[in-house]
């Protein structure tokens, strides 16, 4: 009997290693659940719908996100065609048409002869026949159970959440300054200084400001790591103070004084036109965002490019389940891609159904699965994932010590990063050309 390929889940993983598998001469049923049962984040029936932002991160080789788009490319990736194809003006960054981004992929797939797509939520793993799961951060209950069962104490579920991002053009640099904690490193953060009257103001506002409504999926406990900054504080007034508005080792170059607090704001793009404000996911209702936060000095007339926002992050244990070759320990014949996986991003997400369908062909073609060891998605996705977000995303734990990163910098060491986007690159090629 003709081997078939089960991929459940039409997002970014589910539908980019469907291609590679069908685009191999091999079929493959895609299961995806949506219109018939929506998760709480999409809007549509469409495939590889981007849930939140329109961009897909920055398109150039001297970061890691940018690298990784590269790498895609070379591997054919359907995604990365269609984002190429639908891109809006961004920048260094790869901004697509949402819509047509999405239209694209999914004609793509629904015209492909190789590729039956079945219309249903999967609700149990199938053990015996060759499977990836892609199903997402909001992979739906019933699905979500069994994996838990099947993977028994390993298979985790917690609570992500994002911080509100401005734009560099609209912070008071007369009021915020650049430094690093302990001058250690360049200076990297924008210092937002409050005076003690300041801070017990904004404490003030924080407290009483009004939140979100929770939806149903974000009841249940936050992950510490992730705790809104409205929730820490009702801890007590000092614990922002020992948190994320710790003043230690921010002298305020005008004074030569340590404030009495300091809110930071981290680059968030290479081109440094954003900032994020460090450990400050939130669960208050927008306005309020703005309201409150405005209230940060520097911040008076800041430019919220994105509000905060929290929603659920479903994930497994990858490290103590997965293979580097995204198969699984247990069953070599079922694999996990995409963010289910604990990787975090479009982009991210697409590179891993690349190599989970990549893989798949090879072991139903008889050849050995590929380790990706350094370059490739991977590589540099794991380096892009170590310098950017693992000191602040907990999650992202789960993928680092499984993959060995690429010593690329993701700021303010542009040439050095080319070097190591080069030696990527090459050394990708060559797996390439031994497939
Ligand atoms: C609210 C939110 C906002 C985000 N914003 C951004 C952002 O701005 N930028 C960014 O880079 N990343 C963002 N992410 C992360 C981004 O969603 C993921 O990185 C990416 O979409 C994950 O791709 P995926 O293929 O793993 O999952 P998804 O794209 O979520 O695809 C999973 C698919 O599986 C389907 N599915 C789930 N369960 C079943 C089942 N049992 N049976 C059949 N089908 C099922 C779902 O309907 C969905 O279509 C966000 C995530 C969330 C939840």
């Amino acid at each position: 009997m003709l081997t078939k390929v089960k991929v459940i889940g039409g997002g970014l993983a589910g539908c980019e290693a469907a291609w590679q598998i069908a685009n191999s001469g091999i079929k493959v049923q895609l299961y995806e659940m949506r219109p018939k049962k929506m998760t709480p984040a999409h809007h549509t029936g469409i495939f590889a719908e981007l849930v939140c932002s329109n961009s897909l991160r920055s398109n150039q080789l001297e970061n890691a996100v940018g690298l990784l788009k590269e790498e895609l490319r070379m591997l054919k990736s359907l995604i990365i065609e269609s984002a190429d194809k639908n891109m809006v003006p961004a920048g260094g960054a790869l901004a697509v048409d949402r819509d047509k981004f999405s239209i694209y992929i999914s004609d793509k797939i629904k015209s492909h002869p190789n590729i039956e797509i079945i219309n249903e939520e999967v609700t149990f793993i199938p053990e015996d026949e060759y499977t990836i799961i892609a199903t997402g951060p909001l992979t739906s209950d019933n699905l979500s159970k069994s994996i838990r069962e099947y993977l028994g104490e390993d298979y985790l579920y917690f609570y992500d959440a994002a911080a509100p991002i401005v734009a560099y053009d609209s912070i008071d640099m007369d009021k915020a300054y650049k430094a690093s904690r302990y001058g250690k490193g360049e200076d990297d953060y924008i210092n937002c200084p409050m005076d003690k009257a300041e801070y017990e103001n904004f404490y003030k506002e924080l407290i009483s400001a009004e939140t979100a409504e929770l939806k149903y999926f974000e009841k249940e406990t936050v992950f510490e790591g992730c705790m809104p900054v409205e929730v820490m504080a009702l801890r007590g007034p000092m614990t922002l103070l020992f948190g994320p508005l710790k003043p230690v080792g921010l002298l305020d170059p005008r004074t030569g004084e340590q404030p009495y607090a300091v809110v930071q704001l981290r680059q968030d793009n290479q081109e440094g036109t954003l900032y994020n404000i460090v450990g400050f996911q939130t669960h208050l209702k927008w306005p309020e965002q703005k309201r409150v936060f405005s209230l940060i000095p520097g911040l008076e007339n800041a430019e919220f490019v994105r509000y905060g926002v929290m929603h659920r992050n479903t994930f497994i244990n990858s490290p103590r389940i997965l293979k580097n070759t995204l198969q699984t320990i247990r069953n070599p014949k079922l694999m996990f891609a995409g963010q289910i996986t604990g990787v975090e991003g479009y982009v991210e997400s697409t590179s891993s159904g690349m190599v989970a369908g990549i893989n798949m062909s090879r072991i139903i073609q008889g050849k050995d699965a590929i380790e990706f060891p350094k370059t490739t998605a991977h590589g540099s996705l794991c380096s892009y994932i170590t310098d950017r977000t693992i000191k602040s995303f907990q999650p992202m734990n789960v993928n680092f010590g499984i993959f060995e990163p690429l010593k690329i910098k993701y700021r303010n060491k542009q040439e050095k990063n080319r070097e190591y986007s080069k030696i990527a690159l090459e050394e990708l090629d060559d797996i390439i050309k031994s497939f």
